[in-house]
């Protein structure tokens, strides 16, 4: 018996944020993640507590155990066709399972495959595109990629925009902090102004009430 992967949803849509917002890319989102438990109980306590993602079980649209072979196929159904086919892995944290074996079956499909993680866990050579999200409690084992996405603000000195600017990443953006009653959005901008290195992201999928 093949091993299988825990998803909780894939979906068809738009990336929302960074540097290939607005691309066109199937979703794919694994259960769990190693810097909380996914429940609002344990989200004071967790490493990371401002999380705006449900991440527990195989509930999602299109969730559930797949083998290698039924995760590509699914992910590559949902491709309409023309385009370079992109596949956005995330979670929940996706490198807790996303290996190499499924990385390179989705590239033998067509697909360019792209990761979003917390930079917690070592990072594939093999994927295409890497964004890395650091989390102020969390040690960052990762200091190379395409794209640094920082969540701002986050009040912790450990989390600094500054403690980042020197990694070797492509592109840095600041990404304001959904939180409900509050607007980070000026602070992220202010921050941008003075700091010409880094970018907004905004989380235009939000902004255009799509997935
Ligand atoms: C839900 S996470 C999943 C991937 C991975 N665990 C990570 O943290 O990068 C996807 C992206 O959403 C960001 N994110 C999570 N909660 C957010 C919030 N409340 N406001 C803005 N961005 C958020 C994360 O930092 C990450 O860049
Ligand atoms: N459209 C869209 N873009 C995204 N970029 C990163 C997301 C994520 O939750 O990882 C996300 C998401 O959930 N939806
Ligand atoms: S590391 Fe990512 S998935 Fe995990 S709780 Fe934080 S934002 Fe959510
Ligand atoms: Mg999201």
């Amino acid at each position: 018996m093949s091993r299988t992967y825990k998803i909780k949803e894939c979906f068809y849509t738009l990336q929302g944020e960074g540097a290939q917002a607005g691309r066109a890319a199937v979703f794919l989102r694994f259960t769990g993640c190693n810097l909380w438990s996914g429940r609002e109980e344990d989200r004071h306590a967790a490493v990371c507590k401002f999380c705006d993602t449900d991440f527990i079980g195989t509930d999602g649209t299109n969730g559930g155990r797949y083998t290698l072979v039924q995760c590509v196929e699914l992910v590559a159904s949902l491709w309409p066709g023309g385009g370079r086919p992109y596949v956005v892995c995330t979670g929940g944290e996706p490198l807790l399972q996303l290996d190499v074996p499924l990385i390179e079956a989705f590239q033998a499909a067509g697909f360019e495959v792209a990761v979003e993680t917390n930079g917690t866990l070592p990072v594939p050579e093999q994927i295409d595109w890497v964004c890395v999200s650091p989390k102020a409690d969390a040690t960052l084992a990762v200091s190379v990629g395409d794209e640094l996405k920082l969540v701002y603000p986050q009040t912790e000195p450990s989390a600094h925009p500054s403690r980042f600017a020197e990694l070797a990443f492509s592109h840095f953006f600041l990404q304001p902090k959904d939180e409900a009653g509050q607007n980070h959005l000026s602070a992220t901008v202010a921050y941008c102004l003075s700091h010409p290195q880094w970018r907004v992201s905004l989380q235009t999928h939000k902004i255009m009430g799509i997935e």
